[in-house]
This record gives structure tokens, C-alpha cells and sequence, in this order.
């Protein structure tokens, strides 16, 4: 049987080579053919099917989620694949489980912060998966602040051990990802004490990380340890399928090697010891390298939910507005509809671009860390932390918003979206809360423009370096075509950050205490980091348009998007760049013009542009979301497939129902 191409039309109207774009999206052809091989692996496998599972209660889901770990486990193994196939084949599978907090966090915390002893003995094994790991820093009473952190490892001489204590409720370890019902292992931040002594009570430097056996071979935890699951979380499924765990220690000893001692060590005499050339902060470096991913990782999520609803938005008919009756427009000929949706799928492709550097720039800082030069390692955590923040924030937005775009229908759970919101809604806290990270980036801007004048601003804070440019030239915009041009869009956003990082760092040094005047001026520094980070972002796609772009239009369709990635965010946060004084109104309202002739030229690529993701139908499991287009009758049985419409008759009719229609009330 033939199959029928609904959005055949929408597909025609492309202007430029799709198959080109996708190598472009997918970052190179070795990438493409990657990704679509682990994609079809995992769509065309039973043992992979997803879309029973918001049905599913959690102890099913948990099981469901185990088979599936285990089955991609087998695959690796049988087919032979290496590590980054593996995490492809993970990534497609599309359910949180406890090999993303093995292979995630647990390993780089080895590779990070262990010698190169402790490396030999605990790599191997974990890369085996001979044993299952989780990282375990947050606390019941402490998240954020890792400084605060109450779990105890006093080291007993005598013995050669540590001792690991949970001396309060609140110092349980509360959240960790495969803590729950899986790990055999954690690496766990603890308070260190030495002959009685706190170490670094003033810094934040007090904290390692110790890796500990935590069950029996009866999987049974050890003596002195209380652990279990935290509870349901949002969402039917989402992410559900992790076991998020609780853990208590009741003076639980461990052999002094356990100890992570890459940045320092105690000695069998007990003695402490601090590496000179290493800095403190690396005890940090895994969630650099975390965050680092969430980027990554992120453009895909955001990706997956605007092509639903750009699929969608290009199927559904609604009324015109001049005739309530005669049901002639598409929704994304709507203009409203066009300025709600297009902009998300600027950002998603404004987000892989930035998510590539920014592995590019961490790539970097970990071949330097490796040889022991940290001189990178303050703008490397600035831009994580920053980018990690803006990108989950926007994308977790995003998906809410792709949910209105597609009408009630966005709503179901067979849609693809609800179910996507909930398992991405963690990633605005989870790795750092996004606020608390842009206040660590605020730090960061406000302590490069303090310096100014004896230390040269580098990398992502070089517009620092023009601070007296920046301050005084206005901007020159006369027409709304002076908008799209790449540098003069990059100088607004420069304009903005500088002058928002300027006036803020102004205000902070008339507070005595500084700790005080950061504090109260907490929420301007987050909209200073937003400018910082937002400027990232669009002059990362601006120098990626500069590069070599093969394919045919497939760079002019890039330059619309990133025109109205820009434009859409000057719109948006169009007060910054009046109150700063960089634009009159005028320019301000000519910016806005030209968005909206910037969508009118992107509505013919739209559905290519979306199909450029190679999303499949199995990835995206939404029936509105098709790449065929046949959504109603498909939606249709969606419905008939819920458990529910088995029956005309739900338990408790008779019990409930009857009574009413038969006036029998007093009988229950
Ligand atoms: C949509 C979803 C899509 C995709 C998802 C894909 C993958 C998901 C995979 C996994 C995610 C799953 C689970 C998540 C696991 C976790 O959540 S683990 C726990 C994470 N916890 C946190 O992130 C805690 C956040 N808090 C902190 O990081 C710190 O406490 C703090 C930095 C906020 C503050 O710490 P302080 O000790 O008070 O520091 P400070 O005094 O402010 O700063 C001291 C100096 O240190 C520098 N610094 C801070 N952090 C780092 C770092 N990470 N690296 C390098 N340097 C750092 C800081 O800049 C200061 O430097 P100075 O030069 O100014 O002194
Ligand atoms: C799904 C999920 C998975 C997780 N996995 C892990 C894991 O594997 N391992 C692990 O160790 N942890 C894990 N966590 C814990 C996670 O890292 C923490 O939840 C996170 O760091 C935030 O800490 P918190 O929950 O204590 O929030 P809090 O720090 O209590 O924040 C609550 C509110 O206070 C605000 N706030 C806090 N501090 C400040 C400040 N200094 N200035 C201004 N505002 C502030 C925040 O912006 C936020 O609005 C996970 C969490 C979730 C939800």
C-alpha cells in the first residue's frame, strides 16, 4: 500500500537541500550516519517500546526500565559498540535509568578527581560495569550550598579507615540518581576531619569524595547504612524510571584509600595534605563536565517538541479571521502562531551550535587539566554553568509552550509533549539550580570588569576589553535591513552585557560588605548573567555562519534563523537595550519589523527545517508529531488504545453511578 506524504506539499516548498542541513544539524556526516544508526536501532526494537509507559505504575516502570538498561547492555556487548555508540544507543532509548549516572557522573568523578592508582583499580571495573555507581553530593538540608554540606568521613588512625557518618536528618544524602534501589558503589561528598580538626571550614575545599561499597553480595546494604528510593515524582513515566535515592550512614568505615586524592590526601599517619599546583575548586569538575552535556544534550529535547509542533501547526485547518465558518487556515500561517513557535526552533538550532562549542572550549580545559594548567578552568565553569541554565530554561519553556501550540491535542499524553515536560523540568534544577548558576556567572562578569585595566578579559568576556566603546558608541541602525547584519547584531548584545555589567558593578561597590551588596542585588546580577549568556549564544551562530556551509540555500536559511534567534531576544528583553541607552524606541520597533519579514521568509523551510533533526517517529512518540502527517485517524486510535476504553463500564459505576441515576443515594 501506498503511503500517503500529508505534508508532501509543506515539503516542496523547501528552499534549500535538506539531506545538506542535516549534516550540518547533526555536526558532521560521521555524526549523522551515527546518530541515525543508534536512532533505528533502538526504533525498529521491540524490546524498546515507550508508549505504554505513562500507563504504567512505578514498580512496572521500574522493571520496564531495568529490561530496557539491561537489553541495551547486551546490544553494546553483542554488537560490539564503543563507548560513543553506546551513549547514542542510550540517548534514543529515551528513559532515564542508572547507566546515565554510572557513565555520566560516576566515571568522571573517578577520572577527575582520583589518582592515577585509584584510576587503575576503579576504572576498569566500572567501565565493565562490574560495579554501578551514582554520585552522591546533595543532602536532605543542603543542595546548592556545598559548603554546607553535614556528612562526616573523620579518619581513624588507628585503623587506617574513615569513618562516614550522617550526624543529622538533614545530612541525608537525598536526590542522587541510582542511589536508590541499583548502585553497588557511590562516590560521596563528605566534611573531612583529621586528628579532630575540620579542614577548610572557611573554604569551599572541605568536601571529598569517597567511594564505598554499599551493598553485600546479597544485595543487601551494609551495616550501618539506610537506603531506599525518594518518592514519586512529576509526571506519569518521566523520570520515574530513575531511582533517585535516600542514603544515611551510621559510622560506617571505609580503608583510607578510598579516599578520591587527586587534590589532596591524608597520609597513614593522618597526616593532610593539600596539592600545591592543583586548585580546589576541581573537586567541582564533574559538574563542569555534566553541565557541559545538559548543553549538549539539550537542543535535541528542545528540537523533539517544536518538531511536534511545527508538524502539527502545518496540518491543522482553523478559521480564518474574517470568517468564523469556513475552517481555511493553517495554524502556522497565523502570524501569532509564527511568532510563539518560530523562535523556539531558531533556539534549538541556536543551542546545538553553542552546545558544540561549548564541548570544543571543554575539550579544551580537559586536556589542560589533565597537564595540570587551570588557567581556563574559571571561564570553562562561567560558561557551563551559565550556558547549562539559559539553554534548560528556555528548552523547559519551550516544550510548555509547544504544548499550547498544539491546542487541546498538545495536552494528550499521546502527543509526546506532557510527557517530555516532565522528564526535562528537573533539568532547570538538577546540576544547579539555574538561578544559583547565573549568580555564579554574575561572579564571573562582575569580577572581569572589577579587573579591568591589570588583567586582560579572555575568551567569552573579550568584549570587556572595548568597556569604553561598548559604554559610549550607540547603536547605528537606520532601516530595518541594517538589522540583519552578523557583527552589528553581535555589538548590541555586546552593548547590552557591557553596559548592564557595568552599571551593576557600580551599584555593588557603594555595599561595605560586598557578600551583602551581592546578595541584594541578586536579582539585577541574574539579568546581567542572562546578557552575558544570551551574547554567548548569538555570537556563536553568527561565527558559525562564517565558516564554510556546503549545500545548496542551506546557509541563507541558517542566516534567517539566526536573525530571528537574535531579533526575537532583542524584542523580548527590548527594555535592557532602551534602558542601557544603547537604542532609541525607533531602532527598538524597526527590530521588531524586521522579525516579522524574517518569518514570513522562514515559513516555506519550516517543515524542512524540522525534518533536517532526523527525528523518528519511535524518538519523537507523538501521534500529532508524525513525519507522515496522517494524524487523525491516527489520533483517533490513540485513544482507543488507552487501557481505559476497554470497557464501556469503569469499575465504580455501578458502585457510584447507579445510585445517582436511581435516586438510591441513602443505600451507600
Ligand atoms: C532538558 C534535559 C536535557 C538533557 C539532559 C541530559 C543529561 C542529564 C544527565 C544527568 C543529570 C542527572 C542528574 C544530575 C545530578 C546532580 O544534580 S549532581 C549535584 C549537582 N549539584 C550542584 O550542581 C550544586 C550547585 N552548587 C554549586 O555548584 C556550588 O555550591 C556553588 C558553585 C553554587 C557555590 O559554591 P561555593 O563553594 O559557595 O563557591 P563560591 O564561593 O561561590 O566560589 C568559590 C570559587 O570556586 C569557583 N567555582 C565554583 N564552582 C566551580 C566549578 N564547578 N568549577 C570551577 N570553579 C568553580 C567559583 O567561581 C569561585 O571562584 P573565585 O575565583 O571567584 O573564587
Ligand atoms: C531529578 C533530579 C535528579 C538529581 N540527581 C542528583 C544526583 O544524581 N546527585 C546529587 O548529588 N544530586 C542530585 N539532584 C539534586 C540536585 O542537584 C539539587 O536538587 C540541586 O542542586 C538544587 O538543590 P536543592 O534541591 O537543595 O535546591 P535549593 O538549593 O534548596 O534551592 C531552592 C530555591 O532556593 C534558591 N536558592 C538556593 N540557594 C540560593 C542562593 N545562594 N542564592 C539565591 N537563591 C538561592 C534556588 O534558586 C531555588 O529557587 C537531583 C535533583 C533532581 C530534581
Amino acid at each position: 500500500m501506498e503511503l500517503v506524504d500529508h505534508l508532501r506539499d509543506e515539503r516542496n516548498k523547501a528552499q534549500f537541500d535538506v539531506e545538506a542541513m542535516k549534516v550540518v544539524w547533526a555536526g558532521s556526516p560521521q555524526e549523522l550516519q551515527l546518530c541515525d544508526r543508534m536512532a533505528n536501532l533502538v526504533a525498529n526494537h521491540p524490546a524498546f517500546e515507550k508508549l505504554k509507559r505513562p500507563m504504567l505504575v512505578r514498580k512496572e516502570l521500574f522493571k520496564n526500565s531495568l529490561r530496557k538498561a539491561a537489553y541495551a547492555r547486551k546490544l553494546v556487548i553483542d554488537l560490539g559498540l564503543s563507548e560513543e555508540e553506546a551513549k547514542w544507543l542510550r540517548f534514543y532509548i529515551d528513559e532515564p535509568t542508572y547507566p546515565d549516572l554510572h557513565w555520566g557522573m560516576f566515571i568522571p568523578a573517578i577520572e577527575g578527581q582520583g589518582s592515577e592508582e585509584q584510576k587503575e583499580k576503579w576504572l576498569p571495573l566500572s567501565r565493565n560495569m562490574q560495579i554501578i555507581g551514582c554520585y552522591a553530593q546533595t543532602e536532605m538540608g543542603h543542595g546548592s550550598n556545598v559548603q554546607g554540606l553535614e556528612t562526616t568521613a573523620t579518619f581513624d588512625a588507628q585503623q587506617d579507615h574513615f569513618i562516614i557518618h550522617s550526624p543529622t536528618l538533614t545530612s541525608t544524602k537525598w536526590w542522587p540518581g541510582g542511589l536508590g534501589k541499583v548502585s553497588t558503589h557511590a562516590v560521596v561528598y563528605a566534611r573531612l576531619i583529621v586528628n579532630g580538626e575540620f579542614h577548610g571550614v572557611h573554604g569551599w575545599y572541605n568536601y571529598y569524595s569517597f567511594s564505598f561499597f554499599l551493598y553485600l553480595e546479597d544485595h543487601s546494604p551494609l551495616p550501618g547504612i539506610t537506603v531506599g528510593d525518594v518518592g514519586l515524582k512529576f509526571g506519569n513515566g518521566a523520570y520515574n524510571t530513575m531511582d533517585n535515592g535516600l542514603l544515611r550512614f551510621h559510622h560506617v568505615r571505609i580503608p583510607r584509600n578510598q579516599m578520591l586524592m587527586r587534590v589532596s590526601q591524608v597520609s597513614r599517619e593522618g597526616k593532610y595534605m593539600q596539592c600545591d599546583d592543583v586548585p580546589r575548586q576541581l573537586i567541582y569538575g564533574t559538574m563542569v563536565s555534566v553541565r557541559q552535556t545538559i548543553v549538549a544534550m539539550v537542543s535535541r529535547t528542545l528540537s523533539r517538541a517544536v518538531c511536534i509542533a511545527t508538524r502539527y501547526s502545518a496540518l491543522r485547518r482553523q478559521h480564518s479571521s474574517s470568517s468564523l465558518v469556513v475552517p481555511c487556515f493553517l495554524m502556522i500561517d497565523y502570524q501569532s502562531q509564527q511568532s510563539r513557535l518560530f523562535p523556539l526552533l531558531a533556539s534549538a538550532y541556536a543551542f546545538k551550535f553553542v552546545g558544540e562549542w561549548l564541548k570544543w572550549l571543554y575539550t579544551d580545559v580537559k586536556q589542560r587539566l589533565e597537564a595540570n594548567d587551570f588557567s581556563t578552568l574559571p571561564e570553562a565553569h562561567a560558561s557551563t554553568a551559565g550556558l547549562k541554565s539559559l539553554t534548560t530554561s528556555a528548552t523547559v519553556d519551550g516544550i510548555e509552550e509547544c504544548m499550547k501550540l498544539c491546542g487541546g491535542d498538545g495536552y494528550l499524553v499521546s502527543s509526546g509533549l506532557p510527557e517530555l515536560f516532565a522528564v526535562s523540568v528537573p533539568a532547570c534544577t538538577y546540576e544547579g539550580d539555574n538561578t544559583v548558576l547565573m549568580l555564579q556567572v554574575a561572579r564571573f562578569v562582575v569580577k572581569t570588569v572589577s579587573e579591568v585595566g591589570y588583567k586582560e578579559p579572555l575568551g567569552t568576556s573579550s568584549y570587556i576589553r572595548r568597556l569604553n566603546t561598548l559604554l559610549h558608541n550607540n547603536c547605528l541602525v537606520q532601516t530595518g535591513e541594517d538589522w540583519v547584519k552578523g557583527d552589528r547584531i553581535v555589538e548590541a548584545f555586546e552593548a547590552r552585557a557591557a553596559r548592564m555589567a557595568v552599571t551593576c558593578t557600580q551599584h555593588l561597590a557603594k555595599f561595605q560588605d560586598p557578600e551583602q551588596g551581592f546578595s541584594e542585588l541578586s536579582a539585577d546580577l541574574v539579568e546581567v548573567a542572562v546578557a552575558h549568556c544570551q551574547l554567548i549564544v548569538v555570537s556563536k551562530f553568527v561565527e558559525k555562519l562564517a565558516q564554510d556551509i556546503p549545500g545548496k540555500g542551506v546557509k541563507e536559511a541558517l542566516e534567517v534563523l539566526c536573525y530571528v534567534y537574535a531579533l526575537f531576544l532583542v524584542h523580548k528583553h527590548q527594555g535592557d537595550f532602551l534602558v542601557t541607552g544603547y537604542l532609541t524606541p525607533k531602532q527598538a520597533s524597526l527590530a521588531n519589523r524586521q522579525l516579522r519579514i524574517l518569518y514570513s521568509r522562514l515559513r516555506p523551510n519550516a517543515i524542512a527545517l524540522v525534518d533536517a533533526f532526523n527525528h523518528t517517529d519511535h524518538y519523537l512518540s507523538s501521534v500529532v508529531g508524525r513525519y507522515d502527517g496522517n494524524v487523525y485517524p491516527n489520533l483517533y486510535q490513540a485513544a482507543f488504545n488507552d487501557p481505559f476504553n476497554d470497557s464501556h463500564v469503569p469499575d465504580g459505576y455501578h458502585q457510584y453511578i447507579h445510585p445517582i441515576l436511581n435516586q438510591t443515594l441513602a443505600k451507600l
